[in-house]
């Protein structure tokens, strides 16, 4: 199969601070993958550099094989990416229903069946009921769904998920998750970066660990063993026993 999204050789960064050493990753159409890493490692810098946030010369990124490295975000989101991004960036003072229709304005061709407003209602009930509530009014979780709501209006083929757990309690954290075979079903490509390794396994078909700026461990996520995936993640010396 050819890849949907590949990127070779990734170098990005902030001013002179290099955070990504060389990336090379896969994401097939409709996979999903998932990306570990502690702190630091530069999984939100991939993410940013993949949706065009960052400056990258144009063969490091392919989307259908075509070189897009550094294109703008717009382009990005009309070629078929979408990005949950880290601290959900919602536009306060405007309605859950507000918030989602953003997305529609700047939208891709749909990749199956369109996402709509009632999809999303579909996937998230809360939001329907929330749909006039202004986004500050909403819990951290209800917030997440308004911004995945949102991605997926702009019906993406890749969705970039940044720590769509993070802060939230486990039942919410399993509602969320719970909606991510629905989102794959419509044929749409996951990146999924997620601190908690065992969650990221069980959601993911595919798994990248990052360690200071390089892949340390790629591979199939059923078959990976945990010590490989300590190694890669802390580093050999201090891999648990
Ligand atoms: N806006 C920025 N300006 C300068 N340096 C940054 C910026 N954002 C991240 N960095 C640095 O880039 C490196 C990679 O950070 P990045 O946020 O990509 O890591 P991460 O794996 O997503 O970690 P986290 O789980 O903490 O979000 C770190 O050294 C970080 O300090």
């Amino acid at each position: 199969m050819s890849a949907l999204l590949s990127t070779h050789g990734l170098i990005a960064g902030y001013g002179d601070m290099r955070a990504l050493h060389g990336i090379d990753l896969r994401v097939d159409p409709g996979e999903t993958v998932a990306l570990i890493g502690a702190n630091g490692a530069g999984k939100s810098t991939l993410l940013r550099a993949i949706m065009g946030l960052l400056p990258v010369a144009p063969d490091m990124i392919r989307l259908d094989g075509k070189p897009v490295g550094g294109s703008a975000p717009h382009r990005m989101v009309r070629e078929g990416l979408a990005i949950v991004p880290e601290g959900r960036r919602l536009f306060t003072g405007m309605s859950v229903e507000e918030n989602l229709r953003v997305a529609s304005e700047h939208a891709a061709d749909p990749v199956a069946e369109p996402w709509t407003l009632e999809r999303v209602y579909a996937l998230f009930p809360i939001l329907k009921e929330k749909a006039r509530i202004s986004v500050e009014n909403l819990s951290g979780g209800q917030q997440q769904m308004v911004s995945i709501g949102r991605a997926l209006l702009a019906q993406p083929r890749l969705l970039l998920c940044d720590e769509i757990s993070l802060g939230l309690a486990p039942k919410v954290v399993r509602e969320i998750y719970a909606a991510l075979p629905e989102i794959s079903a419509n044929g749409t490509a996951l990146v999924l970066v997620e601190q908690d390794v065992g969650l990221a396994q069980r959601a993911s078909q595919r798994l990248y660990c990052l360690l200071e700026g390089r892949v340390t461990l790629h591979g199939q996520s059923g078959e990976i063993a945990r010590d490989a995936i300590s190694a890669a993640y802390f580093g050999a010396s201090h891999a648990l026993d």
